[in-house]
């Protein structure tokens, strides 16, 4: 929101772009496209990955669209939220709508046009699964909305699978799961720790998030738990095969740092420290996928070059 004032088609733009919730989106497609690499050796092929790409791109930002529309009450009463676009009046309900199905057809045209049927079913179910499921039904009934419609955010590692392979061999669907189950498990402690920080926005709107229907100390609780799941979860890819050494040394680092956020918020020093805690969990994710993206690169760099069976013999 801060920053320069701006004035006609760039207010506008921008208050468009806020409506896509740009910064989460971008973390989003940043895993897609780590999935993308990850199913196969050497570059992913190019009209594939750049179409699909931006294929899911525009789902998510449909999807993140449509949240903002069906949630503008909610957002309104969440001094967190009460200052995007449809609830301050920048964008009417009915533009927001046509703009957010104007990305949908688009992402669904070109995903079916120029990727494949599967990428383009699996990125629609998970548009739906987020606009509508989680923000309709989910975030609105139960403390486990954000668990179950975790599953939606954590898709897209599987989408930017199937854009390169069409989901065909054997290996392609238990190895791309197997990114989406690392997702899964974080978001819980992506979440609640900001849920902790924010409970009295969620209880004046009503949202039965945990902090609010369980308390902060069960809630604290379940970050540790999910977070001892995750850095089991997040070997699995060593144990599968799919990653190396270097993958594993980078995972084990960020996760033992995430342990000793999630043990510290027990007994934190402030009440910021939830916000710590949720800030260090973007950088975790983002970091384990880069940590999968060079390891993915580097192994058949490094292994070459290590291998005895490669010096001449004299
Ligand atoms: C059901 C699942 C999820 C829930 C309930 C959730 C919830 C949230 C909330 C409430 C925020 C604060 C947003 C704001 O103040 O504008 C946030 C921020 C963020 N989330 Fe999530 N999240 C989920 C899944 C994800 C996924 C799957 C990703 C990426 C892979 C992600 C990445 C981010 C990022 C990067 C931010 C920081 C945005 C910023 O700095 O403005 N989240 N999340
Ligand atoms: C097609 C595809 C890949 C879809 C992905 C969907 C997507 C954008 C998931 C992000 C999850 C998210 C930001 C949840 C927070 O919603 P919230 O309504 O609880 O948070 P808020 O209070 O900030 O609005």
């Amino acid at each position: 929101m801060a920053g320069p004032a701006r004035t006609g088609f760039a207010a506008t733009a921008k208050q468009y772009w806020d409506l896509t919730k740009p910064r989460v989106v971008a973390l989003i497609v940043f895993t897609a496209l780590v999935g993308m690499f990850l199913a196969v050796e050497g570059l992913p092929p190019l009209r594939e990955s750049v179409l699909g790409f931006l294929g899911i791109w525009l789902a998510a930002s449909s999807a993140a669209a449509i949240n903002q529309l069906l949630d503008s009450r909610i957002d309104a009463k969440m001094a967190r939220t009460a200052w995007r676009p449809i609830v301050v009046g920048q964008i009417t309900p009915a533009r927001a709508l046509v703009f957010a199905l104007a990305l949908a057809v688009l992402s669904m045209g070109i995903l079916v046009a120029w990727v494949n049927t599967v990428t383009a079913v699996l990125t629609f179910a998970s548009l739906i699964g987020y606009a509508v499921v989680y923000t309709v039904f989910l975030k609105r009934a139960t403390p486990q909305n954000i668990v179950i419609g975790g599953i939606a955010g954590a898709a897209p590692p599987l989408l930017g699978w199937a854009a390169v392979t069409g989901m065909q061999g054997e290996w392609d669907w238990p190895h791309a799961l197997l990114l989406v189950l690392i997702i899964f498990v974080w978001t819980p402690p992506h979440f609640w720790a900001l849920a902790i920080f924010r409970r009295e926005d969620y209880a004046r709107a009503l949202v039965p998030m945990l902090p609010v229907t369980h308390g902060v100390a069960y809630t604290r609780w379940q970050i540790l738990f999910y977070t001892v799941l995750l850095v089991v979860v997040s070997v699995l890819p060593v144990v599968f095969g799919m990653s190396g050494l270097f993958y594993l040394g980078g995972a084990l680092v960020l996760g033992l740092v995430f342990l000793a956020y999630a043990w510290k918020l027990m007994d934190p020093p402030d009440e910021f420290f939830a916000m710590k805690v949720f800030n260090y969990s973007i950088v975790y994710l983002m970091a384990l996928f880069a940590f999968l993206l060079l390891d993915h690169w580097l192994l058949p760099w490094l292994q070459p070059s290590t291998g005895l069976e490669m010096v001449p013999v004299a």
